[in-house]
Parts: C-alpha cells; sequence; structure tokens
C-alpha cells in the first residue's frame, strides 16, 4: 500500500514532492510539497476546506494540468516532461467523472460513452458500451440525448464513459456535487464496484463525509499541504477531522 511519504511500485498514480504555484499577481501556492499515491483496488477520497489544493491535486495527478516542481508518474509513466500527443498516449488508463457531468448535449449517449477512444484515434467498440452503459443501468438510453436523461443518469452515463476504457484509474472532481442523496449514492456504489470488481484505482474529491465514507482511505489537504489520512474512514470521523482542519 502506498503511503505518504515513501511510495511503493504498485501506485498506479503518484505525486512525488508536488509543488504547484498559480502564476499571477498572488501567486498562490495551490500545493507545497505533497508526496502522495493511489493504489490499484484502492478508493481514496480528497477532502479539505475550500481552497486547499484538492482539485488541484486531482488535476496534476491526472496530467490536467503540470506542477510548477515535482514528479507525477500516471500507469507507470512519468508525465512531467510529455507534451501532446504523449500525454494522450499516458492518459489512456485513465477515466474522469467532474462534478458537472461534461456530457456533450448533442451527442447521444452511447456517442458520449465512445467519445474519449474516438478523440484517442482509436477504434470505437461499440459493444463494450453497450456492455457499461447496462452496468450502469442504462441499458436501452444508448441513442437518448443527455438532455432527455435526469442529472443522475447523465452521471451514470459519465461513468460509464469513464468505465469503457477499462481505467486502471479513475478521477473524480465531486463526482456526487450535484446530486441528490439516492442518485449521489448509486454513482457511489458505482466507483466501488470499478474498485472492487475491476481492480481500478479511485481517487475522488468530495465534501461530502457520507461519500468519503466509501473510500477506503481519505487524504486530507489543508493550505496545500498534506494534513493526515484516515484509513477506513467513518462519517463521523471524516466530518470530525474536517471541523478541526476548517478551524485552523
Ligand atoms: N487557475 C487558477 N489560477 C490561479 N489560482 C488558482 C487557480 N485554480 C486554483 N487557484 C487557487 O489555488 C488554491 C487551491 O485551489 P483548488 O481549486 O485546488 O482548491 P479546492 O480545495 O479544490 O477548493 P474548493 O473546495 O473550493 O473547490 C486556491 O487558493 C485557488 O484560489
Amino acid at each position: 500500500m502506498a503511503t505518504m511519504g515513501t511510495l511503493t511500485t504498485t501506485a498506479v498514480a503518484d505525486l512525488t514532492d508536488v509543488t504547484k504555484v498559480y502564476a499571477g499577481p498572488t501567486g498562490t501556492r495551490a500545493l507545497d510539497h505533497v508526496t502522495v499515491g493511489f493504489d490499484r483496488g484502492t478508493f481514496t477520497a480528497v477532502m479539505g476546506p475550500s481552497g486547499s489544493g484538492k482539485s488541484t491535486l486531482l488535476h496534476c495527478a491526472a496530467g490536467l494540468d503540470r506542477p510548477t516542481s515535482g514528479r507525477v508518474r500516471l500507469a507507470g509513466t512519468e508525465i512531467g516532461g510529455l507534451r501532446e500527443p504523449a500525454l494522450t498516449v499516458a492518459r489512456r488508463g485513465v477515466g474522469f467523472v467532474f462534478q458537472s457531468f461534461n456530457l456533450v448535449a448533442a451527442l447521444t449517449v452511447e456517442q458520449n460513452v465512445l467519445l474519449p477512444q474516438r478523440l484517442a484515434g482509436r477504434r470505437p467498440d461499440r459493444r463494450r458500451a453497450r456492455e457499461v452503459l447496462a452496468r450502469v443501468g442504462l441499458a436501452g438510453k444508448e441513442k437518448a440525448l443527455p438532455g432527455q436523461l435526469s442529472g443522475g443518469q447523465q452521471q451514470r452515463v459519465a461513468v460509464a464513459r469513464a468505465l469503457a476504457g477499462r481505467p486502471e484509474v479513475i478521477f473524480g472532481d465531486e463526482p456526487t456535487g450535484a446530486l441528490d442523496l439516492t442518485t449521489g449514492r448509486e454513482v457511489l456504489g458505482l466507483l466501488r464496484h470499478a474498485v472492487d470488481s475491476d481492480g481500478a484505482a479511485v481517487v475522488m474529491v468530495t465534501h461530502d463525509p457520507n461519500a468519503a465514507a466509501w473510500a477506503d482511505r481519505v487524504v486530507f489537504l489543508a493550505d496545500g499541504q498534506l494534513a493526515g489520512e484516515e484509513s477506513a474512514p467513518t462519517a463521523e470521523q471524516v466530518a470530525a477531522r474536517m471541523t478541526e482542519l476548517s478551524a485552523r
């Protein structure tokens, strides 16, 4: 199991001594010497007060943003020096689920699920698309447009899209943030299933202690630095730690 400080080789995504300073007049130090790894077959929640660097950590780990210094490895490849199209190749084993679903309104559900494969120049696998849509409970909705679906259904399309490429790691940026309790639980169940059945790593930013309780581990951030972690967390433990961090 990868931990802070020393990293083992089983991590599918890891950051070593990563610092991110955003350009601009204030020069915000969003991440300050962060070392953390995420193993296959584990579900990690990333929590911390607003502005503590959670999204920045996720974006750097996923290769969507570049750190100012430090190393980032994704599926065994160091991505720091990579440019497109090599970066896209490195992201092949990565799925994303965002708070705002990020579906293309003009494309059908099936086309949305196949879009990452098309963008990566691969032959779209329609059988796989149908398989993952069935898994998220959307069999028969292949030809629907996102606007014809509920918010929970749209997020399940986004999960299906993330799963279609058989990802080694799925990054979620508040994937339940826009959902009600019941549909949020459905999405968390699907992410949990990806970990337990497929051996994927899931890394999820959330503000919700109940969502974090679905994870195997919670990593806390405060002011861009790691502020401890909790294994097999309960919602109560997470909420208590968040109250402490917010009071700092
Ligand atoms: N593109 C950017 N340019 C400049 N500063 C930024 C940028 N993105 C984030 N920041 C700053 O970096 C810090 C960390 O932001 P980040 O979005 O990672 O925090 P967060 O913990 O995800 O916050 P929240 O919970 O509010 O979404 C904040 O002070 C934020 O204002």
